[in-house]
């Protein structure tokens, strides 16, 4: 009988399984996001070289996440990661107004991706604790997202300390339960 509830709980309530691909420029913050995120430890990085993956549950969410380096060398590396992507998750450093451009061409390119053409779009505008960090209404001009012809949602995070990170899969959630 206990089985048998179990199961309808799962049917009705049931668990969501989502693809995550975390994408950015180099040093914007996407590796120490991804094990903030899976072990609450803010981890010492190195530039990512290759890709690292982790699968972790938020509310009844289970999400595998790959974290692909974001050194302009190997941004070609980026395609192969693209199939069955639910979310796109871009991480941009808010506080490197200098390199605001060159993350928005590389996230219009990825927008313009067939193989991407289905996936929910998160912005993580990272390192919201520099002094000189862009509040959501910058980062949203800077990357154009009003141009974005699909669901979008920008959050403030501190991946070190894990503010707004919840706020992100909290959209992600409710995006994939829709
Ligand atoms: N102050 C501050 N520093 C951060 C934050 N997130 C990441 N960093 C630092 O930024 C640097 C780069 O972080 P990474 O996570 O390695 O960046 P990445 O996007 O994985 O870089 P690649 O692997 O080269 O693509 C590290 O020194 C981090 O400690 C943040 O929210 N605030
Ligand atoms: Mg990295």
């Amino acid at each position: 009988m206990g089985n048998f509830y179990t199961r309808m709980i799962s049917f009705i309530f049931p668990n969501i399984e989502c693809r995550c691909l975390m994408l950015g420029l180099d040093g914007a913050g996407k590796t120490t996001v991804l094990y903030k995120m899976k072990l609450d430890e803010t981890v010492n990085t190195v530039p990512t070289v290759g890709f690292n993956v982790e699968t972790l549950t938020f509310k009844k969410l289970t999400i595998t996440v790959w974290d692909v380096g974001g050194q302009q060398k190997i941004r070609g590396l980026w395609k192969y990661y693209f199939a069955n992507t639910t979310a796109l998750v871009f991480v941009v450093d808010s506080s490197d107004f200098e390199r605001f451009e060159e993350a928005k061409e590389e996230l219009h390119k990825l927008l313009a991706e067939p193989e991407l053409r289905d996936a929910h779009l998160l912005v993580l505008a990272n390192k919201m604790d520099m002094p000189n960090s862009k509040d959501s209404q910058e980062i949203i001009n800077a990357l154009e997202l009003k141009k974005v012809k699909r669901d979008w949602f920008v959050t403030r995070t501190n991946a070190k300390t894990g503010e707004g990170l919840t706020d992100g899969l909290m959209w992600l959630k409710d995006q994939l339960k829709a």
